[in-house]
């Protein structure tokens, strides 16, 4: 049997977003437990924690002064207003993980794939959610009891806004089914992973290949 072959490739800077309780920390969590090889970007961010949400695991939670200290020290790839608080991607997290051959899974908004496109390019694939309906995002947001009626309204009126700039994106899924959802969103890292251009080593690969041919350089 054939020796297996394993190249060096170039990590995939992987985004999930969508509006507020269509599914993307679901479908994250799920890509989290079943992929080793995919690690999230832990955000800061100034709102408080969700019963449930730890420390330094799902958000590092800082005050409204760490965070703009953070900003100015240069300390994110990117940043954003969301919901009247602050998130922010810590670069040295990601450039860690990039290091040590990993993916990077990202939950940030549109204003945070743009940003994260412009100084990463074509390394980030961005993945858009969309729950089916607009009853069911709410339906959504109000069982996950996370939320007062109030953060609600604000989650639900900056939804379609949120929506507006799915053309942003590489790939738009619609979580209607969250199994269904996920294998899709694990076909798309599949994929991902496989592209030529993040193979580095197929490249000295084809070439030892073309050269292990006698006389090859008559073919070519
Ligand atoms: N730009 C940016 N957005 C973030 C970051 N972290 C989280 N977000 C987004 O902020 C929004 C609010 O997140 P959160 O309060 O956890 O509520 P969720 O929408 O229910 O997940 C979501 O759209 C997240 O994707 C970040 O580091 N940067
Ligand atoms: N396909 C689905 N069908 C029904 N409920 C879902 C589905 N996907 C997620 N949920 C539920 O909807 C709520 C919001 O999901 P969550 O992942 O927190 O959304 P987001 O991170 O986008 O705000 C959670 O209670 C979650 O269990």
């Amino acid at each position: 049997m054939a020796e297996s072959v394993h190249l060096n490739r170039r990590g995939v800077l992987f985004v999930l977003s969508s509006p507020s309780g269509a599914g993307k920390t679901t479908i994250s969590r799920m890509m989290l437990e079943a992929d080793k090889d995919i690690a999230l970007s832990i955000s800061a961010t100034t709102r408080p924690p969700r019963p449930g949400e730890i420390d330094g695991v799902h958000y590092h939670f800082v005050d409204t002064d760490t965070f703009k200290k953070m900003a100015a020290d240069g300390e994110f790839l990117e940043w954003a207003h969301v919901f009247g608080h602050r998130y922010g991607t810590p670069r040295a997290r990601v450039d860690e993980l990039l290091d040590a051959g990993k993916d990077v899974l990202f939950d940030i908004d549109w204003q945070g794939a743009q940003q994260l496109y412009q100084e990463a390019g074509p390394d980030v694939v961005r993945v858009f959610v969309l729950p089916p309906t607009m009853e069911e995002l709410e339906r959504r947001l109000r069982s996950r009891k996370t939320d007062s009626d109030e953060v609600i309204a604000a989650r639900m009126e900056r939804a379609a806004n949120e929506i507006s700039h799915w053309d942003g994106y590489d790939y738009v899924l619609i979580n209607d089914n969250v199994e269904g959802c996920f294998d899709e969103v694990c076909a798309i890292l599949r994929a991902e992973r496989l592209k030529r251009r993040r193979q580095i080593g197929l490249i000295g690969f084809a070439r030892d290949l073309i050269r292990s041919v006698p006389d090859a350089d008559k073919n070519l």
